[in-house]
């Protein structure tokens, strides 16, 4: 709950309950444990093993799912990105979204 707090506290974070990613454009988050108002993979000895991957894993696996498709809401339904409380993220509502292919060769999604 250490970590909760931290990334919620008002007085490091601005605005630190609104969805805002473009907050980490700025400049450069160092996430490797060093800064203590900032550790998404945690610090010290029991720190993320899997750094490196996610790294790559999670841009790579993000670019390709934007690059590929085009993404929309089912009909009338709102994006909702209220949380549930707990250690890990979740969402209240799971997110449901429809891809549509974008790329010009369907041999490419084979
Ligand atoms: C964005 C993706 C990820 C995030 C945010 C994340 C975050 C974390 C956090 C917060 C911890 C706990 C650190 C602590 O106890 O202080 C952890 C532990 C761990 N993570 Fe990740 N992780 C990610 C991806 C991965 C991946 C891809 C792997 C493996 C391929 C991995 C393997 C591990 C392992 C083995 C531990 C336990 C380390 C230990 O207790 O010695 N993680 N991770």
């Amino acid at each position: 709950m250490r970590t909760w707090a931290i990334h919620r506290d008002p007085s490091i974070w601005e605005n630190p309950l609104e969805f805002d990613p473009e907050r980490f454009l700025n400049s450069k988050w160092d996430y490797s444990g060093n800064d203590f108002n900032y550790f998404p993979f945690g610090f010290s000895r029991r720190i993320c093993a899997g750094i490196a991957m996610a790294e790559r894993m999670v841009m790579h696996s993000l670019a390709t799912l934007v690059h590929s498709f085009d993404w929309k809401m089912p009909q009338g339904q709102k994006l909702d990105l209220s949380e549930k409380f707990g250690v890990v993220l979740k969402k209240k509502l799971p997110l449901v979204a429809i891809p549509t292919p974008r790329l010009s060769d369907p041999a490419l999604y084979e």
